[in-house]
C-alpha cells in the first residue's frame, strides 16, 4: 500500500525497511514481499510518480532537469579537471527514482564486465552466464509504438517478456538519418560493423538503440514493479515524502556493529522505524552514501571533519564515484525531420502532445536520445595508452561509445533537448568514454544529516580520459565523411580545433549521469570496498546496501538495466540468507 501519509502508516516495525524507493529499491520490494509472511517497508524522500508528464512521455525528460520537486537539485563541486566548472548533478526525487527520469536508453554492457565483476568478488554468480537470466527476468519486450516492422533490428531470442520493465525499439521514424548511419555500417565495416542487438554481451559495432519504453509510455520501476497487483500486498508499505538521516541505536555485537532503528523525517518530525531482518540502503549512488557517514560509516578523516562521531571506519565509503564523461559534437543538416522540427515548434510541439494524449504515438514517443548506438574500443596504438595502461584489456569490451542523433544537443547535460538557438536543424554524436580511469568522490558536508553532500564527478582529472577522447572524436569525425553523409551533413557547429580541442574537451564535457561505484562492491576480506558480493556491509550486522552504489567498476553501459539485474540478484541473496 501507498502512503502519502505517516499518520496513517500501522506501524514501525517490519521485517526490511527498505530505504530508497527508486531504481533498485522496487525492485527489492517487489521481490521480498512475494513471500506473504514477511513485511517490508520503503521510505522514499520524493514525491508519487502518478501524474508526472515530462516522467510519463518519453520525449519530454528533459523537463524533469529544471529545478523542481521531482529533482533533488544536486550540484557538483568545481571540477579540477573541468577547468573548475560546476555541473548540476540531476537525480529523481520521485518514486521510481532514476528510472522515471533517465534517458530510457537500455543496453545491458560487455559480458566482460561481468566477468571482471565475478573474478573481483570472487563469487562466479556475478558471471554474464550467471546474471544473464536476471536480464530476461525484468524485462517485457514490446513492439515499438508505431508497430513497424523490426526484423533485423533486433534479436528477439536475447529478450525476456514476462518481466515487469517495457523494453522496445524506438516507434517514430528518422528514416533519412537511419539510413546513414546504417549505410556507414556498411562502407566503414573495420571501423563500424553493424550489431544486430548490442545486448548479446558484445556491444561492439553499430545497432539500434533499445529504451525502456512500452507502448509510447516511460516504463520505470515504481510503474513495473509496484504496479497495481503489486502494491495492493498488505504486506508491502510504501511511504513517500520521508527522507532518512541517518541509522540510530548502535550496539556491538560479536565485533561487528548494528543499528536498532533506521530514523527519517516526515514533515519537520523525526521518526524511527525498526526492522527485524534487515536494513538496506537502495537510495542510490549519493543518498545511499550519504546515510551511510551520516550513521558514523565512513572514512574517519571526512567524518571528524564533520563532528559525525566515527563507529566503523570504513575508508571505501564516498570513494571510486564513476561517470562516462560525455562530449556533444554538433552539426547542421539539410533535413527537417530532426528533433528540432518539435521542439522549436510550439504548434508542432501541442500537436504531438495531442497525438501522444489520444494513441501514445508521434514524435513524443521516443527518448530525446537518438536512433543508434556504436561501441568501439581505441586503437591499440593510441597515445591514452602512452599516459595510462588500458583500463580495459578484454577485447570484446568497448572504450567508447558513441551515440547518434537527429537532433541538436541532446540532454546529457540536463538542458532540454531543443538544440542551438537559431533556425537550422541538426545532429548530434555523443561521444562517451566508457572506461575513464578517473574517480570522483561523495562526502557529507556537515553533521546535519539533511545538508546537500559534496559530490565530486573527478571527470578528466585523469590525462587518459582526456586522450581517449580525443581518439573518440576523431573516429567520429571519420564516420560522417562517409559517402551516406554527403548533402546531408551541412556545417560543424562544435569548435573541434586541433590546437585548442583539450580546451574545448575540458569546458563542455558533461555527465552520461551514469555516477556510480561510490559504495563498491568488493571480495570478502580485501582491503578496500564497502559492501561483500552478498551485499552486506562490512563490519556491520543486518544492514546491506543494494543499488548503483555498489557497482565494483564502472560497465560499459547506460546503467539502469545493470541496477536492475544487480537488485534482481540482491533480492536472491536476501531471500537466501533469510530462507525466504
Ligand atoms: C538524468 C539521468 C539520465 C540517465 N539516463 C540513463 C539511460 O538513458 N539509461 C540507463 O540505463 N541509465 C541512465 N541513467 C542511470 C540510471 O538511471 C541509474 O544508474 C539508476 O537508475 C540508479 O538506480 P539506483 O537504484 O541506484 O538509484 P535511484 O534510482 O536514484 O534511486 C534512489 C532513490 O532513493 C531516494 N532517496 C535518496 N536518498 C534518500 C533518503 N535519504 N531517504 C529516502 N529516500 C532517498 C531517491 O529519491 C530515489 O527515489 C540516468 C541517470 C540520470 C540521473
Amino acid at each position: 500500500k501507498l502512503y502519502e501519509d505517516v499518520a496513517d502508516l500501522p506501524g514501525f516495525n517490519y521485517d526490511f525497511v527498505i530505504a530508497g524507493g527508486g531504481t533498485a529499491g522496487n525492485v527489492l520490494a517487489n521481490r521480498l514481499t512475494e513471500n506473504p509472511n514477511v513485511s517490508v517497508l520503503v521510505l522514499e524522500a520524493g514525491v508519487s510518480n502518478a501524474g508526472i508528464l515530462p516522467s510519463e512521455v518519453p520525449f519530454r525528460l528533459g523537463e524533469l532537469f529544471a529545478p523542481t520537486v521531482w529533482n533533488w537539485n544536486y550540484t557538483s563541486t568545481p571540477g579540477t579537471g573541468l577547468l573548475d566548472r560546476v555541473l548540476g548533478v540531476s537525480r529523481a526525487h520521485f518514486l521510481g527514482g532514476c528510472s522515471g527520469h533517465n534517458g530510457m536508453v537500455y543496453t545491458r554492457g560487455a559480458a566482460a564486465d561481468f566477468d571482471r565483476y565475478a573474478q573481483i568478488t570472487g563469487d562466479q554468480g556475478w558471471s554474464w552466464n550467471n546474471i544473464y537470466p536476471y536480464f530476461l527476468k525484468t524485462e517485457n519486450w514490446t513492439s515499438p509504438a508505431d508497430h513497424h516492422n523490426t526484423d533485423g533490428q533486433y534479436n528477439p531470442a536475447l529478450h525476456g517478456t514476462n518481466g515487469p520493465v517495457f523494453t522496445s525499439l524506438n516507434g517514430y521514424p528518422y528514416t533519412q538519418f537511419e539510413q546513414n548511419v546504417i549505410a556507414t555500417t556498411k562502407t566503414l565495416p573495420q571501423d563500424w560493423p553493424f550489431n544486430l542487438d548490442m545486448n548479446s554481451g558484445k556491444p561492439l559495432g553499430v545497432g539500434y538503440l533499445q529504451s525502456t519504453i512500452g507502448n509510447g509510455e516511460r516504463s520505470t520501476s515504481a510503474t513495473g514493479y509496484l504496479a497495481p497487483q503489486y502494491i495492493q500486498r498488505p504486506n508491502l508499505h510504501v511511504l513517500l515524502h520521508s527522507q532518512v538521516s541517518k541509522l540510530v541505536n548502535s550496539t556491538m555485537k560479536n565485533g561487528n556493529v548494528s543499528f536498532g532503528g533506521i530514523q527519517f523525517k516526515y514533515g519537520n518530525s523525526l521518526y524511527t522505524a525498526k526492522a527485524g531482518k534487515e536494513i538496506i540502503l537502495s537510495a542510490g549512488v549519493i543518498g545511499s552514501v550519504q546515510i551511510l557517514q551520516n550513521s558514523g560509516i565512513g572514512p574517519q578523516e571526512v567524518l571528524s571533519a564533520q563532528n559525525v562521531p566515527t563507529l566503523l571506519n570504513l575508508p571505501s565509503v564516498g570513494k571510486n564515484g564513476t561517470d562516462h564523461p560525455f562530449f556533444s559534437i554538433i552539426w547542421t543538416v539539410n533535413s527537417t525531420r530532426t528533433y528540432e522540427a518539435v521542439t522549436r515548434n510550439t504548434t508542432a510541439f501541442n500537436k504531438a502532445q495531442a497525438q501522444w494524449n489520444q494513441s501514445k504515438t508521434g514524435p513524443l514517443v521516443t527518448s530525446p536520445l537518438g536512433t543508434h548506438i556504436g561501441w568501439k574500443r581505441l586503437p591499440t596504438n593510441s597515445s591514452a595508452f602512452s599516459v595510462h595502461a588500458d583500463p580495459n584489456p578484454n577485447p570484446t569490451a568497448p572504450h567508447l561509445e558513441f551515440v547518434f542523433v537527429p537532433g541538436g544537443q541532446i540532454a546529457a547535460d540536463g538542458n532540454s533537448p531543443s538544440g542551438p538557438a537559431g533556425e537550422s536543424n541538426f545532429m548530434t554524436i555523443g561521444v562517451a568514454l566508457i572506461s575513464p580511469v578517473s574517480r570522483g568522490s561523495v562526502n557529507i558536508s556537515s553533521s546535519d544529516p539533511f545538508a546537500p553532500p559534496l559530490i565530486d564527478m573527478g571527470f578528466l582529472t585523469n590525462e587518459f580520459d582526456v586522450l581517449a577522447i580525443r581518439d573518440g572524436i576523431a573516429d567520429a569525425q571519420k564516420f560522417v565523411s562517409q559517402p551516406a553523409w554527403k548533402g546531408y551533413l551541412e556545417t560543424l557547429v562544435t569548435d573541434l580545433t586541433p590546437a585548442t580541442l583539450e580546451t574545448t574537451i575540458r569546458n563542455t564535457t558533461d555527465q552520461s549521469f551514469h555516477y556510480c561505484g561510490t559504495n563498491g562492491m568488493s571480495a570478502h576480506g580485501a582491503s578496500y570496498g564497502v559492501v561483500n558480493p552478498d551485499f552486506l556491509v562490512k563490519g556491520v550486522t543486518g544492514l546491506s546496501v543494494i543499488d548503483g552504489s555498489t557497482l565494483p567498476i564502472i560497465p560499459a553501459a547506460h546503467t539502469q538495466a545493470v541496477v536492475y539485474v544487480f537488485a534482481e540478484r540482491g533480492a536472491d541473496l536476501v531471500k537466501k540468507r533469510w530462507n525466504l
